[in-house]
Parts: structure tokens; C-alpha cells; sequence
């Protein structure tokens, strides 16, 4: 491969770690404060991986295939629930290059810079209904037991289009094998006095990081 393409493969493959690696932790820094904060949620989880994995005799390593862990269908729909509450992208910026008129009514001028909330956009009452602001995967189930589709202009935390991220399929498979490695050995409890509040920045981080304390699971 000449000079051009080691550059090329090079670039990707350092946008792809760095795409990923940030917005990873903070959307599994909110996934564990939520589950420590909503018992009955970490009950689920921890039920449905007892069912899905109870049939493995072997250490729990064994389990975190991507086949296995893409049967947790309620860990998916928690790990939705907590990127729609706290997307770790919580705003983006586009640019027009010719003028338009938006769905709104709006006019837009050749160089206008658009920001939108994708925070803002995953707590919509009229996009989520009532109970927007609760963690609720159940919202993520259809009546058959798997995932409903929610479309990525209303599940917006990848965004959508053709720009949208390259990274959704791992950060999913990603999320689920982290999550099931931890849950599955340990209980988290936030610390009491700690206080937990999103840093208005790039990437949505908890403003003092997350402090926990870990009990062993004896499973
Ligand atoms: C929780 C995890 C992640 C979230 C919330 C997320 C979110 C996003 C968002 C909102 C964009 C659009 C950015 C823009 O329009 O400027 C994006 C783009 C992108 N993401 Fe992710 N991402 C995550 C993880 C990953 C991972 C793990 C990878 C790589 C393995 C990745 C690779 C990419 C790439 C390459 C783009 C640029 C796509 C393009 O411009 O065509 N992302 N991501």
C-alpha cells in the first residue's frame, strides 16, 4: 500500500478510537449511576441474565459473546433509555451550504450554523410522552418482548443521516459485554454525599465523575 493509503488507514483508525473512546465512558458512567439509582431496573437486568446465562456451567467470561449478549433484550432497552436521558453527544452543529427552508418554517441563509440539543431533543414530552424525564426501559419493548424501533431522528443520541455514527452496532455490543461484566459481579452503590450533574461540554461527563462503592456478587 503506497504512502496515501497508510495515511488513510492511519486516520481511520485513530478517528475510530477516538470517536469512541470518550463518549463511551460517560455513556457508561450514566448507565451505572441510573441502574444503582433505580433497583427495580438492576433487578431486571440481573434476572435476565440469570435466565439467558443459568444454563452455562462455565465461568461467566464464557457468556459475553456477541451472541449472548445481544439476547439481553431488557439491557438493550436500558442502555436506550439511559442515551435518550444522557446522550454523551448532548448537542451538534451543521452547516448550510445553500439556503433552505426547515420543516419549522424557517429560513435558513447559506452559512448559517445550526446547534441543536440532542439532550434536550431525548426529554421532549411531545416526542417521549408524559413520562419523559423517567428512566424507563420498558419504553424500549414491544408487546411481542424485543426492542421496538425507535427511528434515529427521534432516538437522536447517534444522530441521523448520512453522517450519523459509524460506531452505533459497537458501542451497543460494547455497552452490553461492560455492562454484563460488571453487574453480573457487582453491586454499585453511588457514595451518599456525592453529588451527580452533567458538565455542559462536548461530551456529556459528570461534572465531579461518578464515586462509587463496589460489593461483590456471590452468584
Ligand atoms: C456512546 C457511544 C457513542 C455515541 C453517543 C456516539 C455518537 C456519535 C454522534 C452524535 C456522531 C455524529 C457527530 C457529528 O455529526 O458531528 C458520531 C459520529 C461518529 N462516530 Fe460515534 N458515538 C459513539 C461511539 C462510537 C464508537 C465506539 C465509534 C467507533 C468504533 C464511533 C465512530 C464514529 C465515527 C467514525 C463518526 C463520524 C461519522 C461521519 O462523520 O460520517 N462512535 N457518533
Amino acid at each position: 500500500m503506497g504512502q496515501k493509503g497508510d495515511k488513510f488507514l492511519r486516520d481511520s483508525a485513530l478517528n475510530l478510537l477516538v470517536a469512541g473512546r470518550d463518549s463511551m465512558s460517560a455513556g457508561l458512567s450514566w448507565f451505572f449511576w441510573l441502574v444503582a439509582t433505580h433497583p427495580s431496573v438492576e433487578s431486571k437486568i440481573l434476572e435476565e441474565m440469570k435466565g439467558s446465562f443459568a444454563s452455562k456451567e462455565a465461568d461467566w467470561r464464557s457468556v459475553l459473546g456477541m451472541n449472548e449478549v445481544s439476547k439481553l433484550v431488557y439491557l438493550h432497552a436500558a442502555i436506550c433509555e439511559s442515551l435518550r436521558l444522557f446522550p454523551p453527544v448532548p448537542y451538534l452543529h451543521v452547516c448550510a451550504i445553500n439556503p433552505d427552508i426547515l420543516p419549522s418554517g424557517h429560513r435558513i441563509n447559506p452559512n448559517t450554523k445550526l446547534y441543536y440539543s440532542l439532550y434536550a431533543m431525548g426529554r421532549m414530552e411531545e416526542t417521549w410522552g408524559e413520562d419523559c424525564l423517567e428512566f424507563k426501559p420498558e419504553r424500549w419493548i414491544s408487546e411481542e418482548g424485543g426492542i421496538k424501533h425507535i427511528p434515529s431522528y427521534k432516538f437522536i443520541a447517534f444522530s441521523t443521516g448520512p453522517r450519523s455514527c459509524l460506531g452505533k452496532e459497537t458501542t451497543m455490543i460494547e455497552m452490553k459485554m461492560v455492562a454484563t461484566a460488571v453487574l453480573w459481579n457487582y453491586q454499585i452503590k453511588v457514595v451518599e454525599s456525592h453529588s451527580v450533574s452533567p458538565n455542559v461540554s462536548v461530551v456529556l461527563h459528570m461534572e465531579h465523575g461518578l464515586k462509587v462503592r463496589l460489593t461483590k456478587r456471590f452468584v
